[in-house]
C-alpha cells in the first residue's frame, strides 16, 4: 500500500497516548474485500486492555473537561486540517480495507472531516441558561457539563465518518473517548488516531481499541460505570444488545441502527430527477449504506417508464475494483454479505419477483455482485422487509397515496425515506405521514453535518451532527441559588 505519509498505516491499538500490542501478542488479519489479500495485521486486544483504555480516559477526564471550549475547538480544528491534508492517504487506506470506489472514499474523508470542522465550532457554543426565578430571593441557572468518558462502537461501511460523527461532538463537549472500530476496517480508525496524536490531543483523551472480540470489548464498555456514554452505530440486533447491557448502570446510550428506506415515485414526479436520486441513494457504497433505498414504490401510471429508465441507468454503472478508474460499484465487504444478498434475491424470485437486470456476481473482484433490478416485488417479501445492504433495487407498484404510505411505514425501521412529487399538498401530507427520522423530498442524498442524522422506531436513539449533536455528550445541571 503506497502512502504519502507511511505513519498513517498503524498496526497497534492506541491507548493513553501510546501505540500498543495486545497483552498476549495476538493479531488479526485485515483483508482487501476486492482481492481477499491480507493487507495488514493489527493488534487483537481484549477485555483487560479495554479496561486499561477506560482507565486512561478517566484519568484524562478532569483535565480535558477543564479545557475551555475555545481550547478544545483549536485542537479539533487542527485535527480537521490534518485529516484534509491526509485525504488521499486516508482514501487509499479506506478503499483497501472496505472496498468502496476511491472517489467515494475521498468523499467520505471530506464528509467525516466536516463533523470535526462543525464541532470545532460548536465547542465554543455549549451554552447554559439563566431562568427567570420563581421567587424574588432566588436565582436559577442551567449548566451544560461534559457527560464523562464516552465509548464509541462503529461499523465498517463508513470507517471514518462513523467515528468522527461520534468523536467530534464528544471531544468538543469535553469527553475523553474510547473507540472500538469494526474489525473489518481498523486501519482508518488507527490513521485517525495518528492524526489526533499529531494534532496534540492530551494523553488519554483519544483511545482506539482494535479487536476481533467485539462482544467481550463491548461487555466491558457497557459494564464499566466510568464510561458514562455509549454511542453505537451498527445493526439493530447488536444495538439492542448493547442497550440492554448498558441498563445495568443506566448508561446514556445513542444508537444509529439499521434502515429499510422506501423511495416513492408518484405519478407527478420528475422521472429523470427520480432516476438520478435513486441511483445515488441505492447504489452508493454498493448499497452498503444505512440510508440506502431498500424499496422503490412506483405509481402504476409511470411504472414501466421508470423501470426502463432505471435499467438504462443501472447498465451504465461500471463494476470492479474500487481503485480502477470509473468504477461505480465495488465489492461487498465479505462473503457473508455476498451470500445474504444472493439469498434475498433468490427468495424474491422464488416468490414471484422478476429479474430486470443483474442478479449475479461479477468475477473481476472477490465478493462482487452486479447492480440488480427486481420488478413486481411484494412488500411482504424478505427482500422488502430486511435490510438488503447490497446493490439490489426492488420495484413495487402502487396506485393510491394512502396505500403506499401505509406500505412504506410497514417496517420496524424508521431511519430514512425518500419520495418524488411536485404536488405541494402531497409533499406536506406524505412528509408528515412517513414514520422516519429523515425524509428526502425530490432528493436522494440527504446526509450532511449541518442537519440532525438519526432514526426512530428500531433505527435508533439520538441524533448526530447539527446543533443537536452535542446534546448527546453533555449533562444538564440546574442550579437554584438563594440570594437572601
Ligand atoms: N444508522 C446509522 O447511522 C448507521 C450507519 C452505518 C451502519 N449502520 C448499520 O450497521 C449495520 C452494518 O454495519 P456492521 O455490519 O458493522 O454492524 P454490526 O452491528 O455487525 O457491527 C457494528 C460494530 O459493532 C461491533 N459489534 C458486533 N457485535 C458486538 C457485540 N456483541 N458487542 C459489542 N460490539 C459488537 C462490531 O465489531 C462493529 O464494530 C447495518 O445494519 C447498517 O444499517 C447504521
Ligand atoms: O451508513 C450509514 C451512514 O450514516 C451513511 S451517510 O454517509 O451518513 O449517509
Amino acid at each position: 500500500m503506497q502512502l504519502n505519509n507511511p505513519a498513517l498505516l498503524q498496526h497497534q491499538s492506541f491507548i493513553d497516548g501510546q501505540w500498543c500490542d495486545a497483552s498476549n501478542g495476538e493479531v488479526f488479519a485485515v483483508k482487501n474485500p476486492a482481492t481477499g489479500d491480507v493487507i495488514a495485521e493489527v493488534a487483537d486486544l481484549g477485555a483487560d486492555e479495554t479496561t486499561r483504555a477506560i482507565a486512561a480516559a478517566e484519568a484524562a477526564r478532569a483535565d480535558w473537561s477543564a479545557y475551555t471550549g475555545k481550547e478544545r475547538s483549536a485542537l479539533l480544528r487542527r485535527w480537521f486540517d490534518l485529516i484534509i491534508e491526509a485525504q488521499d492517504d486516508l482514501a487509499v487506506l479506506m478503499t483497501s480495507e472496505q472496498g468502496k470506489p476511491v472517489n467515494e472514499a475521498r468523499g467520505e474523508v471530506l464528509y467525516g472531516a466536516s463533523f470535526v470542522e462543525w464541532f470545532a465550532e460548536e465547542a465554543k457554543r455549549v451554552y447554559g441558561d439563566i431562568i427567570p426565578p420563581h421567587g424574588r430571593d432566588k436565582r436559577l441557572l442551567v449548566l451544560k457539563q461534559p457527560i464523562g468518558v464516552a465509548a464509541a462502537i462503529t461499523p465498517w461501511n463508513f470507517p471514518i465518518a462513523m467515528i468522527t460523527r461520534k468523536v467530534a461532538p464528544a471531544l468538543a463537549a469535553g469527553c475523553p473517548v474510547v473507540i472500538k472500530p469494526s474489525e473489518l476496517t481498523p486501519l482508518s480508525a488507527l490513521a485517525l488516531a495518528q492524526l489526533a496524536q499529531e494534532a496534540g490531543f492530551p494523553q488519554g483523551v483519544f483511545n482506539v481499541v482494535t479487536s476481533t472480540n467485539a462482544p467481550a470489548v463491548g461487555k466491558v464498555l457497557c459494564a464499566d460505570s466510568r464510561v458514562r456514554k455509549l454511542s453505537f452505530t451498527g445493526s439493530t440486533p447488536v444495538g439492542k444488545l448493547l442497550a440492554e447491557q448498558c441498563a445495568s448502570n443506566v448508561k446514556k446510550v445513542s444508537l444509529e441502527l439499521g434502515g429499510n428506506a422506501p423511495f416513492i415515485v408518484f405519478d407527478d414526479a420528475d422521472l429523470d430527477a427520480a432516476i438520478s436520486g435513486v441511483i445515488a441513494s441505492k447504489f452508493r457504497n454498493a448499497g452498503q449504506t444505512c440510508v440506502c433505498t431498500n424499496r422503490i414504490f412506483v405509481h402504476e401510471a409511470v411504472y414501466d417508464a421508470f423501470a426502463e429508465k432505471l435499467k438504462t441507468a443501472v447498465h451504465a454503472l461500471a463494476v470492479g475494483n474500487g481503485f480502477d478508474e470509473g468504477v461505480a460499484i465495488g465489492p461487498l465487504i465479505d462473503d457473508r454479505a455476498l451470500h445474504k444478498v444472493e439469498s434475498l434475491v433468490k427468495d424474491a424470485l422464488d416468490n414471484g419477483a422478476t429479474l430486470l437486470s443483474g442478479g449475479e456476481r461479477f468475477e473481476s473482484v472477490t465478493n462482487g455482485y452486479r447492480p440488480t433490478i427486481l420488478s413486481n416485488v411484494d412488500n411482504a417479501m424478505r427482500i422488502a422487509q430486511e435490510e438488503i445492504f447490497g446493490p439490489v433495487a426492488t420495484l413495487i407498484p402502487f396506485t393510491e397515496e394512502a396505500d403506499v404510505v401505509q406500505m412504506a411505514n410497514d417496517t420496524p425501521f424508521g431511519l430514512a425515506a425518500y419520495f418524488y412529487s411536485r404536488d405541494i399538498g402531497r409533499v406536506w401530507r406524505v412528509s408528515e405521514a412517513l414514520e422516519y427520522g429523515m425524509v428526502g423530498i425530490n432528493e436522494g442524498i440527504i446526509s450532511t453535518e449541518v442537519a440532525p442524522f438519526g432514526g426512530i422506531k428500531e433505527s435508533g436513539l439520538g441524533r448526530e451532527g447539527s446543533k443537536y449533536g452535542i446534546d448527546d455528550y453533555v449533562e444538564i445541571k440546574y442550579l437554584c441559588m438563594g440570594v437572601n
